[in-house]
C-alpha cells in the first residue's frame, strides 16, 4: 500500500473542482517528525490523535446510487465563529470523505449531510494564507475533512468495535486491527476535528488539477503514513514537507502520525467539542 513514488510531478488522484465534490478521488508526502498534538483522545494516543487518507490505488467512483442522491442546499447560518471554508477558498478542491462512502467505514458518517467543509473563521483564514503560499509553487489545496461532529466519531467508535465489518481493510488499514486504531493513534475519540480548527488535506497540482502524490493515501492507517517516514519516495517526502512548511507557516500544528491532519495552533474553541450537523 501506498506508493513510494518519484517525481515532483503530481500524480495520481483525480481533480476535483473548487467546489465541494461528492465523488471521491484517489490521493497519494516526509520531513523531520512534527510535535505530536495534544489531545483529548479517550485512548492513549502516541503523539496525537488528529487526522487520516485514500489508498495509492485509483480512488473508487462514487456509485451510482451515490451520485444520484441531491446534494442539499447549504445552510446558510452556521454556528457562530464557523464559516464554510469554501468562501473563504474557492480555489480549493473539496472532497469530503465522510460524506461518500470512500472512507475507511465505506459508509456515510453520521452528521455529513452535506459534502462541505466547515472551519471556525480563524482556521479558514489561516488555511488560505498556506494555499496562497503554496500557489507560486504550483500547488493547491485539497480538503478530505474539517469540522467533524461529534456524533460522527461515534459512530467511529462503534466501528471499531465491529469485527463482522471489514469491508475497507484492505484499502485502508490492511496491517491494523481496527479494535486498535484509536489506541494507535489513527482515530481520536475525542477528535480536534469536533473542535472546528483541525483540517485533513493534501495538494494539488495546478497545472493539472491533479491531486498529488504524498507516497501514502489519506487515512491510510500505517506507519507510512508517519512523517519523517523512510518507507517512500523522495518527491512525496519533498511534498509532505512543503505541505509541512505551508501550514506551519500558517500557524497550524502537524500530526506525527498522518501527514494530512493539521491543528491551529490558536484554535479558538480548545476545550469545545461540537455536534452539529454539516449541511
Ligand atoms: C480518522 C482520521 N482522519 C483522523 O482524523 N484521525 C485523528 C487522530 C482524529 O480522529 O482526530
Ligand atoms: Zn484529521
Amino acid at each position: 500500500q501506498g506508493a513510494a513514488s518519484g517525481s515532483l510531478e503530481a500524480a495520481g488522484g483525480s481533480a476535483n473542482a473548487a467546489s465541494p465534490s461528492v465523488a471521491a478521488s484517489p490521493s497519494a508526502a516526509a520531513s523531520p517528525s512534527p510535535a505530536a498534538e495534544p489531545s483529548a483522545a479517550a485512548s492513549p494516543a502516541p503523539a496525537e490523535p488528529a487526522a487520516s487518507a485514500a489508498p495509492a490505488m485509483s480512488p473508487k467512483p462514487a456509485s451510482p446510487k451515490e451520485e444520484k442522491k441531491p446534494v442539499p442546499e447549504r445552510k446558510r447560518k452556521l454556528p457562530s465563529g464557523f464559516v464554510y471554508v469554501d468562501e473563504v477558498i474557492p480555489t480549493a478542491q473539496y472532497e469530503i470523505r465522510y460524506f461518500t462512502d470512500y472512507n475507511f467505514v465505506g459508509a456515510r458518517l453520521d452528521g455529513y449531510n452535506a459534502p462541505y467543509a466547515i472551519l471556525t473563521k480563524q482556521a479558514a483564514e489561516a488555511l488560505k494564507e498556506a494555499h496562497d503560499f503554496l500557489a507560486p509553487k504550483g500547488y493547491g489545496l485539497k480538503i478530505f475533512d474539517a469540522y467533524r461532529p461529534a456524533k460522527a466519531v461515534r459512530q467511529f467508535v462503534a466501528w471499531s468495535k465491529d469485527a463482522s465489518d471489514q469491508r475497507m481493510k484492505e484499502e485502508f488499514y490492511p496491517e491494523v486491527d481496527k479494535a486498535k486504531a484509536f489506541k494507535l493513534g489513527y482515530i481520536s475519540s475525542r477528535s480536534g476535528h469536533s473542535r472546528g480548527s483541525t483540517v485533513d488535506l493534501t495538494l494539488f497540482e495546478r497545472k493539472t488539477g491533479k491531486e498529488a502524490d504524498m507516497g501514502s493515501p489519506f487515512d491510510f492507517f500505517g506507519d507510512i503514513s508517519s512523517h519523517g517516514t523512510p518507507e517512500i519516495g523522495k518527491a512525496p517526502a519533498e511534498r509532505r514537507a512543503l505541505l509541512k512548511r505551508a501550514m506551519e507557516l500558517a500557524g497550524f500544528k502537524p500530526y506525527s502520525k498522518e501527514w494530512w491532519h493539521y491543528t491551529l495552533e490558536k484554535e479558538p474553541f480548545p476545550k469545545k467539542y461540537f455536534d452539529f450537523d454539516i449541511e
